[in-house]
Formats: structure tokens, sequence, C-alpha cells
């Protein structure tokens, strides 16, 4: 049996009487996994991750954490729970050493720690500069290094790229998945950013109007994106497109370079690239040119 380490069980949550924010949400996030949860803004991710972490109290008893209902571990469970939900409190005028050392004073963790989680989010050549020397992308990985003082088995962190630039979320990525493979840390974590999450993560869980859209692995997200249209861009187009066509009818040659068709999912791209490297073609690239996020738009516009 799968081993889930947060579990939720139809939750509910409306801040007035008037609106339910959160309807039926069922979450389950497997042990070990990095978990995407995915959805527009004002979808609910937010406040799942405030019930989850305790900043508002549950309506009703729909959340497990270790396996244990959550309001019978309060606040201990904390200890085994790194978390990045409102935005970081930092120091701006103290180094990024010492607001570490400020958050293991307060939590009563050792200050030999605090080498060990700079060195994780590679900031330890940063470490005596001030913390409003800082780029964003620094400062987030400084938050991340607080989450981190206390050695969490599971990370939540709500929108952690925010505002981020390319380099920035990369860094981020870079980090969680680091953190998942070498410390077998379990990150759930919320995006708006379908690429993002299809980058970094093994399960998803899309949310939209407080409602749960879709929950599975990421090749199980690939699969539901149904056919897929592909760009190649191959040396000497126009051979590979007729030898194409005698297998794939929605072969297209598009110019002296590009062919474009569709495969059932994009499960399906691998096989297909190594057939055709094997055949001997000069294969400089496959686009996606739709399928998932089309289908993404959909699911979050229903009703
Ligand atoms: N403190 C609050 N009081 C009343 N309504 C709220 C409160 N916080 C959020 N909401 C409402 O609850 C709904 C879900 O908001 P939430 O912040 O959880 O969404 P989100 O998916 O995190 O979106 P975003 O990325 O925009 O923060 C929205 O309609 C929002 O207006």
């Amino acid at each position: 049996m799968q081993d889930y380490i947060i579990q939720t069980k139809s939750l509910n949550f409306q801040y007035s009487k008037s609106r339910k924010v959160l309807e039926d949400v069922s979450l389950n996030i497997p042990k070990g996994s990095i978990y995407g949860f995915l959805g527009p803004n004002g979808a609910g991710k937010s406040t799942t991750m405030r019930l989850l972490t305790g900043i508002i109290p549950e309506q009703h008893d729909a959340i497990s954490i270790f396996g244990k209902p959550l309001k019978d571990q309060l606040p201990q469970v904390f200890d085994n729970i790194g978390s990045l939900v409102e935005s970081p409190a930092l120091y701006l005028h103290l180094s990024g050493y010492n607001n570490l050392k400020y958050i293991a004073k307060l939590r009563n963790i050792p200050e030999s720690r605090i080498d060990e989680v700079l060195e994780l989010v590679d900031l330890s050549r940063d470490a005596k500069r001030k913390a409003k020397q800082y780029s964003l992308g620094m400062k987030q990985r400084l938050a991340i290094a607080m989450a981190l003082l206390n050695e969490p088995e599971l990370l939540l962190l709500d929108e952690p790229v925010n505002g981020l630039d390319p380099n920035g979320i990369q860094d981020i990525r870079k980090l969680l998945v680091k953190l998942n493979r070498e410390k077998g840390v379990t990150i759930f974590v919320s995006s708006h950013l379908l690429a993002e999450i299809e980058k970094m993560c093994t399960h998803v869980g899309i949310i939209s109007k407080g409602k749960l859209r879709f929950e599975g692995t990421i090749e199980e997200l690939g699969k539901k994106s149904g056919a897929c249209k592909i760009q190649l861009t191959v040396k000497d187009a126009t051979h590979w497109n007729e030898k194409l066509m005698e297998n794939h009818p929605t072969a297209e040659l598009q110019n002296a370079t590009q062919i474009t068709l569709e495969l059932q999912d994009r499960e399906a791209i691998p096989e297909f690239a190594k057939n055709l490297i094997t055949q001997g073609a000069h294969l400089y690239e496959i686009k996606i040119l739709d399928g998932l996020e089309e289908w993404f738009m959909t699911l979050v516009n229903q009703k």
C-alpha cells in the first residue's frame, strides 16, 4: 500500500457563510514525492496551504499528516515540517547567517546546522552579506534555508518561484530536486505555472474554483492531454517526411527543416525520437506544439 505523508479527505473550507472556498478536496501526497499543487489565481491553493500548516484551523477533521489526524498532533508535528507559506519575515539589516542564527535560537536548533543549510541552498559564499543586498531569488533561498533548519521530513512551499526571473526559478527547481533526491524530503509545492510543475514534480494535483480537477503522477498527466502535436527540426526534412508518412498519416512538411505530426500522447515521444535517430535522422529538436496547456486551460475553466 502506498505510504501517504499528507492526506485530506473531502476537505471543505469557507471564510464566510456565503461561499465555499474549498469543496471536497481529497489530496494524497505520497511519501518521497515532489507534489505540485497547480491552479490559477484564487483557486484555493494558499487556503489549502494555510490549513495544512495550521495557520487557519480546519473546520472539519479532514487532514492527516504522517498518517495521523493533524488536530491530534498540534503543535509538535511542526518539528518535522518546514514551511514557506506566508511571505518570509527576513531581517534585512542582518546577514543571511544571522537571520538563520536568530531562527535557530528561537527554535532551539544547534548553530552547527546553519552552515549545512547555507550549503544546501547555495548561499555559503553570501552568508556574511546583509539580506537587503540579496536578489529576490537569494532571499527566497534564504527563506527556504530557514524552513530547512529543523531537518524536516516534509516541506510545504506556497508559490516559491513567484516573481523570480528564469535563473531564480531554475535555482529553486534544482534545490527542490536536490532536497528530494539527496535528503529524501517530501515536497508539497504550489504554483500557477504548469511548465514549472511539469519540470520538477513527480505528482500533480490540479485545483480550480476550490475543486480538485485532477490528481496523478506526471506520466498520467502527460497521457491526459490526449493526442500530442509535435514539431521536428531535422536535416533533410523532405526525405524524412516521406518516410514518416508511411506510419504517421498526420506528418506534414512545413519547410526544408521542419515537420509536424501527431502522436497518441506525450509518452510516445521518447520511443518515437529513438526510432528516428536509429534510422539515421539528424534530429535537432522536438517541440510540443499543444496538448497539455490546452487541456489544462479547459480543465481549470470548468464550473
Ligand atoms: N482571508 C480571506 N478572507 C476571505 N476570503 C479569502 C481570504 N483569503 C482568500 N480568500 C478567497 O478564497 C479564494 C481562494 O483564495 P486562495 O488565496 O486560497 O487562492 P490561491 O489559489 O492561493 O490564489 P492566489 O495564487 O491568487 O493566492 C479566493 O476567492 C479568495 O478571494
